[in-house]
C-alpha cells in the first residue's frame, strides 16, 4: 500500500504542536511529513526533525496527501490562490485557520474537493490540547478518522457540526488565553498578599486540573459543584456575589460573542 504523505502550509506554533503528535505516535514516517514554511528558521528547524521541505505550497502538494493549511487567515487567500490547479480528488485538505470555510476553500480551489475543517488549541503543544473537528463531504470515514487520530493523539478531540466553528473558537480555541489571564490576575493579586508568586501560581493551576476533573468526572452539574464549595455565611459566597454584581458573566459572554464575530469578520 503507498504510504501517505502529511503536509503543513505554515509550520508555526500550531502546525509544530501537531506535526508533534504524529511524530510521537509514528503516524507517518518522519521523512513523510513534509512542510513548507516561508521562514528559514521553521524549515531548518523541521529539517533538523529529519522532516521533508519543500520550496513551495505547490510543490508541497504534488508530494502529499493530506495538505494542512496552518497559515494565519489573512494568508489564506494567497495560499489558495497559490494552490489552484495543484488539488485534486484525493487530497485532504485540513484548515486549522479561525473563520474560514470549506465553502471558501472549495470556491478557491475550484472544485467541490475534501475538506475538514479544525479548531485546536495552543495545550497541543503539551499532549493536552482540545481540538473541534467537522466531517464534510466528500471526505470519506477513513480520511477524516485518520485526522481525527493526528488531534486525538495530543489532546481531546471532539466532532462538531460544520455550522458550528466559529461559535466554538471560544470554548477551545482562544480560551486558553483567558484561562492565562485568570492566572496572572490570582498571582498578581496573592504576590500583592505577601504570597509567593510561584506558590501562588501552582496552588490555583492545581485547583484548575482539579476542577476540571470535578467538572468531567463527578458526573455533577455546575451549579451542584459551585454549591459544594460555597459554604453557607462563607467565604466562597462573597466572592461569588461580588462576581454576579460586577456581572462577570455578562461581560465574558461579551467577550466571547467579540471573539466570534471576529472570526467571522475574518472568515470568508
Ligand atoms: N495560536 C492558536 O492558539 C490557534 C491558532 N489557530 C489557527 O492556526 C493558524 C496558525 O496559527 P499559529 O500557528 O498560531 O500561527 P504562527 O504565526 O505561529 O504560524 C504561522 C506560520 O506560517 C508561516 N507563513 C506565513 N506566510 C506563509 C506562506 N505564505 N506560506 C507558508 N508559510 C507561511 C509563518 O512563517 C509561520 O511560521 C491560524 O490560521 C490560526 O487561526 C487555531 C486555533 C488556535
Ligand atoms: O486568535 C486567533 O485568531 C486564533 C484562533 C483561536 C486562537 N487563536
Amino acid at each position: 500500500m503507498k504510504q501517505l504523505h502529511i503536509g503543513f502550509i505554515g509550520g508555526g506554533n500550531m502546525a509544530t504542536a501537531i506535526i508533534q503528535g504524529i511524530v510521537l505516535k509514528k503516524i507517518v514516517p518522519n521523512e513523510n511529513i513534509h512542510v513548507f514554511d516561508v521562514s528559514k528558521e521553521r524549515c531548518d528547524y523541521f529539517k533538523a526533525q529529519g522532516l521533508t521541505i519543500e520550496g513551495s505550497a505547490v510543490e508541497l502538494a504534488e508530494n502529499c496527501d493530506d495538505i494542512f493549511l496552518a497559515v494565519k487567515p489573512q494568508i489564506i487567500e494567497g495560499v489558495l490562490q497559490e494552490l489552484h490547479g495543484h488539488v485534486d480528488e484525493h487530497h485532504v485538505v485540513v484548515s486549522i485557520a479561525a473563520g474560514i470555510s470549506d465553502t471558501y476553500i472549495k470556491k478557491m480551489l475550484g472544485f467541490d474537493c475534501k475538506v475538514v475543517l479544525v479548531m485546536p488549541n495552543t495545550p497541543l503543544l503539551i499532549g493536552y490540547g482540545a481540538s473541534a473537528l467537522a466531517k464534510i463531504d466528500p471526505v470519506t470515514d477513513e480520511e477524516f478518522t485518520l485526522i481525527k487520530n493526528i488531534f486525538a493523539s495530543v489532546g481531546a478531540a471532539a466532532v462538531i457540526d460544520k455550522e458550528k466553528m466559529n461559535e466554538i473558537i471560544p470554548v477551545n480555541g482562544s480560551s486558553p488565553a483567558f484561562i492565562y489571564l485568570l492566572g496572572k490576575i490570582v498571582s498578581d493579586y496573592a504576590e500583592t498578599l505577601g504570597i509567593d508568586r510561584e506558590t501562588a501560581n501552582t496552588l490555583f493551576c492545581n485547583t484548575l486540573i482539579g476542577s476540571a476533573h470535578m467538572m468531567l468526572e463527578t458526573g455533577k452539574s455546575h451549579d451542584e459543584l459551585i454549591r459544594m464549595v460555597c459554604s453557607p455565611g462563607g467565604t466562597t459566597l462573597k466572592l461569588m456575589d461580588t462576581l454576579e454584581k460586577k456581572d462577570w458573566k455578562g461581560t465574558l459572554e461579551e467577550a466571547m460573542r467579540h471573539c466570534i464575530d471576529r472570526a467571522y469578520e475574518l472568515g470568508r
